[in-house]
Parts: C-alpha cells; structure tokens; sequence
C-alpha cells in the first residue's frame, strides 16, 4: 500500500463518490467537495449518495463539504469528477484554491463542445501550474463504489508522476495502469461514449447483435484512425481506455451512453435522462474528425442523428450502402 496523502475529490456525483471510497479503502484521507448540500449531509451522515448510487454504503472516514477550499486544503492529489462541459469552467473557478504541488487527475470523459478541446487541454488553460493527468478506463461507478474489481489506466506526460498517482490510486480491488499517453487515454474515453449511443441505437431499433458488433467493431477502426491522426499511442487505443471501455460501454444498459442511445432506438422519450456525455460529444468530434481528414461515418452518422438530421433507419442504411473498400 503506498503511503497515506489526502486526496480531494471535486464532484458528488456517481463517480467522484465511487472514487472517492476507493481513495478511502486504499488507505487516504479523503475529502470531496459537492454542490448539493443534501449530498453533503447524507455523504457524512447516512455514508450514502442515493441519487446517484442508490443504496451502497460507502467506507467510513469520507468528508464531503460544500465548502471546495477546506476540501482541496493541503491536498496531495486531486481528482476532478466534474462533466466535461464543465470542467473548464469549475477548474478556473477553483484555481485559487487548488494546491500547486498536487497533481490534478481529470477524471471526465468528453470532448469540449465548444471548443474542440481535449480534458487535458481544458485544464492545462485554467490551471496552467498544475501538472495534469487522466484517469479513463472500463469502470461503472456503481462497480467501484461497491469495491467489486476493475482495471483503469492513470496517465500523465511525467512517467515517475504517472507511476505514483498509479501507486497511490489503487486499492485492494482496483488496480491503475500507468501512462505518458495522455492524448491517448483521453481520447479512448471521449470517443466510446459516442460510439456507445450509436451502438444502443442500433440495438434499441431492433436490428440486432450483428449490426451491434459491426458498429463497435467499425467504430473501433475510426477511433485508432482519430487517434493516430492526434498523436495517440496504437497500444493504448488497444487498451483498457480505448477498446477496454468500448467493450464495457457499448454491450451494458449500465452506461448511461448506450442506455441514451437504446432509448433513443426505441424512440421513447429522451427528457431528464441522467448524464452521456456522448450526446455533447458526438457534434464536436465530427467536426474534428472532419478537421483532421480522419474518416468517421459511425461518429458523423450519430452527431447527425442525435442532431435530428436523419433517422436511426436513414442511418443505417446510409453506413451500409457506402462503396465497398478493404477492410482497415
Ligand atoms: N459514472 C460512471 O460510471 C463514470 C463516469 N465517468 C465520467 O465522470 C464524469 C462525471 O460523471 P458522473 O459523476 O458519473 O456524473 P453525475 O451526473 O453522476 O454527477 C456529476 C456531478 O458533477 C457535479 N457538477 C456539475 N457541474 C459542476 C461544477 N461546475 N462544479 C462542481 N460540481 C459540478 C454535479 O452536481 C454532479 O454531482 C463524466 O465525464 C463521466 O463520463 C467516468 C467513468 C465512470
Ligand atoms: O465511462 C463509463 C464506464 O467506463 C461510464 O459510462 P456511462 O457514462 O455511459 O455510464
């Protein structure tokens, strides 16, 4: 076990929380900072969050305040679990109060709509001091919260750095993975929730386990072109942050992405859906693929669906009349 920091997590939803008891069972003091005053008081109280992880109970010793700078106060690592429409916004705000030595381990997994701009690149503008890592990988929060075993990868450009937030954040059932490919780990989890809703989609339209295979299987091929295209490591899209949470995400109603998309399949109705990333996702990173001359007609094919521009039957058949080609 590597030796006791505080670690300050930034979000009370499903996953800050889920991390935060993780930090906690691998021995950290463990702080998180939550908007919602309920949140709070039934962190500290109940050691429960039900609005987001229903009935699991969370190790004793976690402090959740409404208060970000008692929170982030001498903090060895942090862990930012805010959505990634956000991040950017929250880091700024935050700033002041965010403890220079601390590495600040961004743990969304979107592209910014916005801007076209990568986790790492939303942050390095608001904390420019801060160094930066990315923690992506196959993991439901309900999974972690509940401490049932599962495999992330930590990435940051330091590989000692990257070593020791790996160390520092595994637990007795999670084990991290290191990593200098921080383009690479960033982008695998962006992208799968893209892909995810394209897949649930499909799924939820009824056209089947073959359809749902082909779709992850081609959106694979168009991630590992995007991600040679910004520099990614081949062996990292093949790993636990690229093809590992693909996998995970685009074959259980447990994502919300492709719950969002299977919903969307089925044509029910998509108001006040919890959290998928993808759906902000999807616009920007067609645009980028377009940007980068990277050929993506799955990630196109779902920005324009979930923009209203073509049906799910449009889509499909659109993808499957394209001109023969080798397979790459
Ligand atoms: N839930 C999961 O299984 C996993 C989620 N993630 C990623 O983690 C990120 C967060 O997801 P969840 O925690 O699941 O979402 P969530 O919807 O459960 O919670 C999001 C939390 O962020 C808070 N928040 C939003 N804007 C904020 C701001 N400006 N300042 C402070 N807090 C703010 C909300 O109040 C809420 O508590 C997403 O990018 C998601 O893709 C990654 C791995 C697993
Ligand atoms: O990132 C996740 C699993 O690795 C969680 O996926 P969802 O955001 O689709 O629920």
């Amino acid at each position: 076990m590597s030796p006791q920091r505080k670690i300050a997590v930034l979000g009370g939803g499903a996953w800050g929380t889920a991390l935060a008891a993780n930090s906690r069972r691998a021995g950290h003091e463990v702080t998180l900072y939550a908007r919602n005053a309920d949140t709070v008081a039934e962190i500290n109280g109940a050691r429960t969050n039900s609005r987001y992880l229903g009935d699991v109970v969370l190790p004793d010793g976690i402090r959740a305040s409404t208060d970000a700078a008692e929170v982030l106060d001498r903090a060895d690592i942090v862990l930012a679990v805010i959505p990634a429409q956000s991040l950017g916004g929250a880091l700024k705000e935050l700033r002041p109060a965010v403890p220079v030595e601390a590495p600040v381990v961004l743990c969304a997994k979107g592209i910014e709509r916005t801007t076209g701009r990568r986790m790492s690149e939303v942050a390095r503008d608001s904390l420019p001091e801060h160094r930066i890592g990315i923690l992506s990988g196959p993991s439901f929060a309900a999974d972690v919260a509940r401490g049932l075993p599962t495999a992330v990868t930590v990435a940051t450009e330091d590989e000692s750095v990257a070593a020791s937030l790996a160390r520092a954040l595994s637990g007795p059932a999670f084990r991290c993975y290191s990593s200098v490919d921080v383009t690479g780990v960033e982008l695998g989890g962006a992208i799968k929730n893209v892909l995810a809703i394209a897949a649930g989609a499909s799924t939820g339209r009824g056209f089947g386990a073959s359809a749902q295979a082909a779709l992850i299987t081609r959106g694979f091929a168009e991630l590992r072109r995007l991600g040679k295209a910004v520099g990614a490591r081949a062996e990292t899209i093949m790993g636990l942050s690229g093809l590992g949470d693909l996998m995970l995400t685009c074959s259980s109603p447990q994502s919300r992405n492709y719950s969002y998309g299977l919903a969307l399949g089925r044509g029910e109705d998509l108001s006040g859906r919890p959290l998928a990333e993808g759906v902000a996702t999807a616009p920007i990173a067609s645009e980028l693929c377009e940007r980068l001359s990277v050929k993506a007609p799955i990630i196109d094919a779902t920005a324009a669906l979930l923009d209203g521009k073509i049906t799910i039957d449009e889509a499909v058949e659109a993808l499957l009349r394209r001109p023969l080609k080798s397979e790459d």
